[in-house]
């Protein structure tokens, strides 16, 4: 078992590079199913759900050329079957959108219901009723989503909720229907502009991308391109955390600030300094820190993929804050291992009620899902003495290189290995 050990204690001073956006690569990489000619992906961060998605292009046959760390050609061309292994898909939620991609190139998919963190139900009703609008029947057999349509014709379809992954797949299968698709109420992430945008440079078109109303109109056949992935919105949100929870000075590279101002903006109001730039943004923890009300929310609310992280600052800050999770259901499991180094923290529902400013002490903690896992590292990072960190296959789904960057910006943090023996002494 792999972990991390933090000794505590250390600003992060410095300056760090933000990797391709996760959220916006898992899209992109299925996405290239529909095209009839090979396509060049850059800025692909290099973590495990990345991994994940190629291992399952080349198991249906595509052929991946690697051209450099971040960069790939995928060529699917050589695709046969429209199916992804159980095995493979459990590993991560971002597998749904291989039904989108699948149905709109083959009018078949068969994909099993996708993994991914735990935040309690995580449904694809909302997948499906734009699927069935589209003209496909669907069936789950034996926790396979089997789709399948004569033909696909565009539709108008209204989300009962704001949904990136719903959004996402509607643009993947509508693209090559027949007709228009409105796709009302959609979300608006910078990784949903992110795909339209590479979809319309295969030749599709896709407008209004980043509203809440996305109009497609379908093309017969969509063609080679190269695309570079956005820089990832919450990669640099954790380490803008992260910079302030340590106190620190941290100027964080190749971003689109834009993409941050709802992080910025909460920042700023606990008192962080927060100065922009282009593509880059420093921030300076050199005020006091002062308690403040977050509710996550669909873009461009505040993400809920930053409601760990920003708890742990807000630990560290004045007064009584007030934390509401307004996406998932149960994405507060992390709140018993911010406990255990120190925190005062009570969830009643979807709302964390915070108490600060507290002290952390170093303790051997769990990364019970993905940012939960980065939240233990910036705690880690403030903490006094030792912080293990267990599970962390959870981070590296998400952060490319963290140890090393974050050893860049001075933090003493390294990667342990605990062979099973004395993992089996210990139970
Ligand atoms: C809008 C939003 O903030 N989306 C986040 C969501 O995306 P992700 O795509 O995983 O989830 P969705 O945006 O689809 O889900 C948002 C909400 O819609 C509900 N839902 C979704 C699909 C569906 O078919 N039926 C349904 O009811 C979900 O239960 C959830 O309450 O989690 C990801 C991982 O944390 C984040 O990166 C995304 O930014
Ligand atoms: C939880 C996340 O990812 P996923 O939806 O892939 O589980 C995330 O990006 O924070």
């Amino acid at each position: 078992m792999e972990k991390y050990m933090i000794h505590g204690g250390h600003r992060l001073v410095g300056e760090v590079e933000i990797s391709g956006a996760k959220n916006a690569a898992v899209a992109i990489l299925p996405a290239t199913i529909l095209c009839d000619e090979p396509c060049v992906i850059e800025n692909i961060p290099n973590i495990s759900d990345v991994s994940s998605i190629v291992d399952i292009l080349n198991e249906m046959g595509a052929k991946i050329t690697v051209i450099n760390k971040h960069t790939l050609q995928i060529d699917p061309t050589g695709i046969k079957t429209p199916e992804v292994p159980y095995q493979m898909a459990r590993r991560m939620r971002a597998s749904s959108y291989f039904m989108g991609a699948l149905l709109g190139k083959f009018h078949e998919s068969k994909v099993p219901l996708p993994g991914g963190c735990d935040f309690g139900v995580r449904p694809i009703d909302q997948h499906l009723k734009c699927f069935t609008a589209l003209g496909a029947t669907h069936e789950v057999e034996s926790g396979v989503v089997v789709l399948s349509a004569e033909k696909l014709e565009g539709a108008h379809v209204y989300f009962d909720v704001v949904t990136v992954g719903a959004t996402i797949n509607a643009m993947l299968c509508s693209v090559l229907a027949e007709g228009q698709t409105i796709i009302e109420n959609a979300a608006k992430e910078p990784h949903i502009v992110d795909l339209a945008n590479f979809l319309n440079a295969m030749g599709a078109e896709v407008r209004g991308a980043g509203t809440d109303v996305i109009k497609v109109r379908g093309v017969t056949k969509l063609h080679g391109t190269v695309h570079n992935i956005i820089p990832d919105q919450i990669e640099a949100g954790t380490y803008m955390v992260a910079a302030a929870a340590t106190r620190g000075d941290v100027l964080i590279r190749g971003v689109i600030p834009k993409h941050l101002e709802s992080i910025t903006s909460k920042l700023q109001s606990i008192g962080v300094t927060v100065t922009e730039f282009d593509d880059a943004i420093r921030v300076t923890g050199d005020k006091p820190y002062v308690k403040t009300n977050v509710k996550t929310m669909p873009h461009p609310g505040f993400p809920t993929d930053m409601q760990p992280q920003i708890a742990v600052l807000l630990c560290l800050a004045e007064g009584t804050s007030l934390l509401t999770e307004g996406v998932w259901d149960n994405r507060f499991r992390y709140v018993n291992e911010l406990r255990r180094l120190g925190a005062e923290i009570s969830v009643d529902g979807r709302v964390a009620i915070i108490e600060g400013p507290k002290k952390f002490s170093g303790a051997p903690v769990k990364a019970t899902d993905l940012r939960a896992g980065a939240a233990m590292v910036i705690a880690g990072l403030v903490a006094d003495g030792v912080t293990e960190i267990e599970d962390i296959r959870h981070i590296e789904r998400g952060y490319e290189d963290i140890e090393e960057k974050l050893q860049m910006l001075g933090a003493d943090i390294k990667k342990i290995v605990v062979p099973d023996s004395e993992i089996a002494k210990a139970l």
